[in-house]
């Protein structure tokens, strides 16, 4: 369970989170939802301890991730917008290399291999090079990477942008897996269908600030609207931002 409450930061000047509080439970996929520039992946690096917050309390599993990052990285999954593939190293070359930093012992690390390739249809990139892969392709291994070790808390910033159809559904199967296994994921997005497809539970925030959170259903009936893009339209009181 990943627990945030009335956290602050700012860059200078710029306040990037303004008191944002939430609860992201076990078993189930949080959508984290919010206008360019409200604070959501600022709030995601801080949930791994690679930001400091000004004030607030954060929790990951009870453990504060600016008092103890890597316990709390251990058990933390990242997908960041920085995919960091090496040009040179082929998918299993790179999956290997994480999966030993990671610890896991040689068998384990083969079939999860096998695992991933398999959840994620990676078969036709497992023995090329990264150089030249395409922005999906790079996505799906990142992806692969950050669910290899199987931890058991999941950060995913923006994971579906440029996936085609094949791929978006690869991703929902991944969610799906995650949820069943009783993992907590937060998913930064901004597409609502992948909200509806796949989240049960959706924190909005905006300028730094959580302005709702329920699911879906009760955010429609929150605003009386019945999208989901509209209802968070009027949530965030903005239109910047939406891509559908
Ligand atoms: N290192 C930094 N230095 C200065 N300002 C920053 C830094 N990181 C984030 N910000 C600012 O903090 C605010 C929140 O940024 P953040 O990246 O968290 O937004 P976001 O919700 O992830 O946006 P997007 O949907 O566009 O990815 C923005 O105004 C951004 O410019």
């Amino acid at each position: 369970m990943i627990e945030i409450q009335d956290v602050t930061k700012h860059f200078g000047k710029v306040q990037a989170l303004a008191g944002a509080s939430f609860t992201a439970r076990d078993g189930q996929v949080t959508a984290l939802l919010g206008p360019n520039g409200a604070g959501k992946t600022t709030l995601l690096r801080m949930l791994v301890g690679l930001l400091r917050r000004d004030a607030g309390h954060i929790a990951v599993d009870g453990i504060d991730p600016g008092r103890d990052p890597m316990t709390v990285r251990r058990s933390i999954g990242f997908l960041t917008d920085q995919f960091g593939l090496y040009d040179k190293l082929t998918t299993r070359e790179y999956l290997r290399y994480f999966g030993e930093l990671n610890g896991m012992d040689a068998a384990d690390l083969a079939r999860r291999i096998d695992e991933v390739t398999q959840l994620l249809a990676l078969e036709d990139i497992l023995e090329r090079r990264s150089k030249g892969f395409s922005q999906g392709q790079r996505i799906k291994v990142a992806l692969a990477r950050t669910l290899l070790h199987r931890p058991r808390n999941l950060l995913l910033d923006e994971p579906s942008r440029g996936l085609d159809v094949m791929s978006t559904r690869a991703l929902r199967r991944a969610l799906a897996a995650l949820r069943a296994d009783g993992c907590c994921v937060i998913m930064a997005t901004h597409v609502m269908q992948e909200v509806t497809s796949s989240c049960d539970d959706v924190i909005v925030i905006a300028n730094g600030r959580t302005v709702a959170q329920g699911t879906p259903q009760s955010l429609c009936e929150r605003t009386g609207i019945a999208s989901l893009e509209d209802a968070f339209v009027k949530l965030v009181g903005t239109e910047e931002g939406i891509s559908v």
